[in-house]
């Protein structure tokens, strides 16, 4: 194992379970004077984070924060869910996928296992994980005061069906978003039960963030790959790999370019996380034309028309616009 890795696990494993009890284990990144903010580049001034926690993002591209949403919440959710699942409620502009490996067999037992719905702005239940005053203190510290919840999912991983094709490949999640600045961006990402590598927990390249965006395709698995679930072409295998293991509540606030996945769930049971990507209101938007997204964009547009009956006359632009709620401050340019 190579040293830096060596010493993130040590980080990782040391994490105390106090939502703002986190004390990192020294690093190099300690040597940056805290007396020079302008070297703080992912990272706002606030009385929350200690400057550890500062220089851990700004360093990794990631904080996991332990403990922060309530168990009586996380059951609430999961309720939520269950209800959606039974189709006991319909939520306007709900997408629900199944597994592809289920989607497309007629021998697996449960064909109707969700393996994740996304754009739930219009339930209230699943929605008020976005405006959790505990979150977005944290989410306040990445991208500022005002603040959008752009992008939702609530992921049940499902048992791998023994194709793999419960694996997210590695990739950085702004390859779908046409909007910036990328500093001004921020994923949580909730644990609703215990994650491990058993059941395929989130797997991150500590650092990847300080890079560009790459370019994205579908990976080449043997067994077939979701719909959209796009991975980086190329990366650096050597690059250090943490596994983030968590527990019920423990959250992650990650940057749209830290390069990430998770591996096959080689459990029975369906693996749960809540999760929103927030974006400033003062963001914009980007044309993303000529540019690596350019495949995404494609994809995206394509469903909707197959499932709206609609033309060109819906940008991608307009898909995410429409998505956007504002959670705090205000609403400025997106
Ligand atoms: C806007 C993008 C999101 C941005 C997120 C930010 C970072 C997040 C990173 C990711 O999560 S990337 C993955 C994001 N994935 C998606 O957004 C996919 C969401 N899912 C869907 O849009 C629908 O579930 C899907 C279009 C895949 C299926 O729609 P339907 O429920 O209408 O399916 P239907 O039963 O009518 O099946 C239509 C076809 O899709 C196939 N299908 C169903 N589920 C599939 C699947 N999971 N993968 C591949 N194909 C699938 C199905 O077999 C069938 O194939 P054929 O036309 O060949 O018969
Ligand atoms: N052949 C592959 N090509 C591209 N990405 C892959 C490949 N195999 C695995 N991955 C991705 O690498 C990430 C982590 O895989 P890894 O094997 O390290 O984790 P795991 O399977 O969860 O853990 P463990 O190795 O302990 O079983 C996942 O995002 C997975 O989708
Ligand atoms: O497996 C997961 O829960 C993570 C999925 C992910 O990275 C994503 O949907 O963007
Ligand atoms: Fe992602
Ligand atoms: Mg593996």
């Amino acid at each position: 194992m190579s040293r830096p890795l060596e010493r993130l696990r040590v980080i990782i494993n040391h994490l105390d379970r106090h939502p703002a009890g986190i004390r990192a284990a020294p690093t190099s990144a300690q040597t940056v004077s805290y007396g020079h903010p302008q070297r703080l580049r992912y990272t706002l001034d606030n009385d929350l984070l200690t400057p550890e926690q500062r220089l851990f993002y700004e360093e990794n591209g990631f904080l996991l924060i332990r403990n922060l949403v309530s168990k009586q919440d996380i059951d609430r959710f999961r309720r939520e869910f269950e209800r959606i699942c039974r189709q006991e409620i319909k939520v306007p502009g709900l997408v629900v996928m199944r597994d592809v490996a289920i989607a497309k067999s007629e021998f697996v037992p449960d064909q109707r296992a969700v393996s994740k719905v996304q754009d739930f702005q219009e339930d209230p239940e699943l929605f008020r994980y976005c405006s959790l005053p505990k979150i977005l203190k944290y989410v306040e510290c990445f991208i500022g005061p005002n603040i959008m919840a752009m992008h939702t999912m609530l992921i049940n991983k499902p048992p791998d069906a023994g194709k793999k094709t419960s694996r997210h490949p590695m990739h950085q999640d702004l390859h779908y978003f046409p909007f910036r600045p990328v500093d001004r961006i921020v994923c949580a990402w909730t644990a609703m039960e215990t994650v491990n590598r058993q059941n395929g927990c989130l797997v991150v390249l500590p650092g990847s963030h300080k890079g560009t965006l790459q370019e994205h395709d579908y990976p080449e698995w043997e067994g077939g790959v979701n719909k959209m679930y796009h991975g980086v072409r190329d990366y650096d295998p050597e690059h250090p790999r943490v596994h983030l293991e968590m527990e019920k509540g423990d959250t992650v606030f990650f940057h749209p370019l830290l390069i990430h996945g998770s591996g096959m769930n080689q459990t029975q049971g369906f693996r749960k996380a809540i999760s929103c990507h927030y974006a400033s209101g003062d963001c914009y938007y980007i044309d993303v034309k000529g540019t690596t997204q350019e495949n995404i964009e494609k994809e995206v547009k394509e469903i909707i028309v197959r499932r709206h009956a609609v033309g060109d006359e819906l940008t991608f632009k307009d898909t995410w616009a429409i998505r956007g709620r504002l959670v705090q401050g205000e609403r400025i340019s997106m």
